[in-house]
């Protein structure tokens, strides 16, 4: 069952053991051998279902849904608010070291409820509040299913420091080892968010630029017609 995690930002919930040790093993040697990564350093990342297409803001149609393999099928998240299955899975491998830079997945795109599911090495997620600058870590433990929602998903961008160890809260610095991540993601109807929050949110920020342009549209003509 999903735990809600008691503090800010609020929306994070965790499953803990969403699988069995023996079922993490099996994937891992999966993952690792039977797949087909990208020859990059550091996180590589493989996709399943819709691929988002950034110039559109939606599903881009030149690349077909792919399917989701049986092995990932018996991984969706149990109990999620959307019943339908996810529209877009990333699988990612990060090496000791690697991380993913802070950000907040786009929310015109997706819904707002994410998960992510961690096999392998734990590792210590932040979590950052770009108005007041406050930050949490959440640790993530091998086969743990993370939800985000709420501010934790809009308002709080999450990231992954790309460092060698990671200092605990009792001052224990555990190296990192190698890291797989499943995340799930929906496609958000109508493609538009309505936060507001201008610093993270990719509608509010288009809004903003549009209200600009129309400003200074009508600006221009009132000025032609004054003949200023
Ligand atoms: O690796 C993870 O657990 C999360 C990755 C992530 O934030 C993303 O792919 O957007
Ligand atoms: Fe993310």
């Amino acid at each position: 069952m999903q735990e809600e995690l008691e503090m800010e930002p609020s929306g994070l919930s965790m499953q803990t053991e969403f699988l069995t040790a023996q079922h993490e093993d099996e994937l891992i040697d999966m993952l690792s051998n039977r797949l087909d990564w990208p020859a990059l350093p550091g996180r590589r990342s493989l996709h399943y279902g819709y691929t988002f297409s950034y110039k559109t803001f939606g599903i881009d149609d030149d690349v077909p849904f792919r399917p989701f393999p049986d092995w990932l099928t018996g991984l969706l998240p149990r109990g999620r608010r959307e019943r339908r299955d996810p529209d877009q899975v990333c699988v990612q491998h990060y090496p000791p070291g690697a991380g993913i830079p802070p950000h907040a997945d786009t929310h015109g795109a997706y819904g707002d409820e994410l998960y992510a599911l961690s096999l392998g090495a734990p590792v210590v997620m932040q979590f950052r509040d770009g108005r007041s600058g406050a930050r949490a870590d959440v640790d993530l433990p091998a086969r743990s299913m993370l939800r985000l929602g709420g501010s934790a998903r809009l308002h709080w961008t999450h990231g992954i420091r790309a460092r060698k160890t990671d200092t605990l809260p009792d001052g224990t610095v555990r190296p990192r080892g190698h890291r797989w991540s499943i995340t799930y993601r929906w496609l958000r109807e109508g493609a538009a968010c309505a936060c507001g929050d201008e610093k993270l949110c990719d509608t509010a920020r288009r809004r903003r630029g549009v209200e600009r342009e129309y400003r200074w549209e009508k600006e221009e003509a009132a000025q032609a017609r004054d003949g200023s």
